[in-house]
């Protein structure tokens, strides 16, 4: 598949992208450039005074580490004009960074779509985080061509399990029948990505079963202790690449966001040079 004519949303043109991942291209090209599977999570806590200076100091301390950004909605929603800040901090990622709106979006299409003018006309994101308990037409009105779609399967949270493990009579769990219509709608719009939590690396690998390649949006190490060496050896494609490591407090608490981004990027790339 590799050179052939591209005719999505990053243009007419010879392309060494498969085909199918060239809705993902920013995120695929980012990866490429910084060697990178870091998600540098932004889940800004502080006082309204000093919490702007600390976003654009962290995203400029670990902008070379950085394959995506991910601001939590509800760290901006809960603060007076946290939407300008939230927009601002988004406007402030270099360019060729793709940020990921970690909203957990999730409703009927009409009202989807409003949320999907919100996260990509009012704020610039270039990607979203979705639910997916009300349907697929929860999930389409996020899929515009050149946006990135993560979709909830396996989250990070121990309760988790009490809905996302419960097993179906035709076999599997819940969390993998979530997996399995994600992938159909991938096969559609070629842009959506999972959620898989780092925190259960049983459930990374019958993820990854289920879907070899799409990629997949990975909280859970750092602050809520998921084991990365696991993670990596269960998630990651072929090729070396489909999962995007994020850490949010981890990075934003540490006395110097760059060193603790740059010391998890160097385990990443470590690891991953173990395991190719
Ligand atoms: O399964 C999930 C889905 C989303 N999150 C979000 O990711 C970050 C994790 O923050 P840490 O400080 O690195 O623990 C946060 O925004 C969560 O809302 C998740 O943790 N698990």
């Amino acid at each position: 598949m590799a050179g052939t004519r591209c005719i999505c949303a990053a243009g007419r043109r010879v392309c060494k992208l498969p085909t199918r991942n060239h809705l993902m291209e920013k995120l695929t090209q980012r990866v490429s450039k910084s060697h990178s599977l870091l998600c540098i999570g932004l889940d800004p806590t502080g006082n309204d005074q000093s919490v702007a200076a600390r976003l654009r100091e962290v995203v400029a301390q670990t902008a070379e580490y950085a394959a995506a950004y991910k601001p939590n909605l509800a760290f901006f929603l809960s603060r007076e004009g946290g939407v300008e800040l939230l927009r601002q901090t988004v406007a402030s990622v270099p360019d060729g960074i793709p940020v990921i709106l970690d909203g957990k979006f999730g409703d009927i299409a009409n009202t989807a779509e409003h949320y999907a003018r919100f996260a990509y006309d009012v704020i610039g994101a270039d990607g979203v985080t979705v639910n997916p308990y009300m349907g697929d037409d929860a999930i389409v009105p996020f899929a515009r061509p050149g946006k990135m779609v993560f979709v909830l399967a396996k989250t990070s949270n121990k309760p988790a399990h009490s809905l996302q493990d419960v097993a179906l009579t035709r076999g599997g769990y819940l969390s993998d029948l979530a997996a399995g219509v994600c992938r159909k709608l991938d096969e559609e719009h070629h842009n959506i990505g999972l959620v898989v939590g780092a925190t259960h690396a049983d459930a990374m690998a019958r993820m990854r079963e289920i879907s070899p390649e799409q990629w997949f949006l990975v909280p859970g190490i750092g602050a809520q202790g998921g084991d990365l060496q696991a993670t990596l050896r269960a998630g990651l494609r072929a090729d070396g690449a489909g999962l995007l490591i994020n850490a949010s407090r981890s990075i934003w608490q540490a006395a110097d966001a760059g060193a603790a981004a740059r010391d998890l990027f160097q385990q990443i790339n470590e690891q991953r040079s173990v395991l190719a």
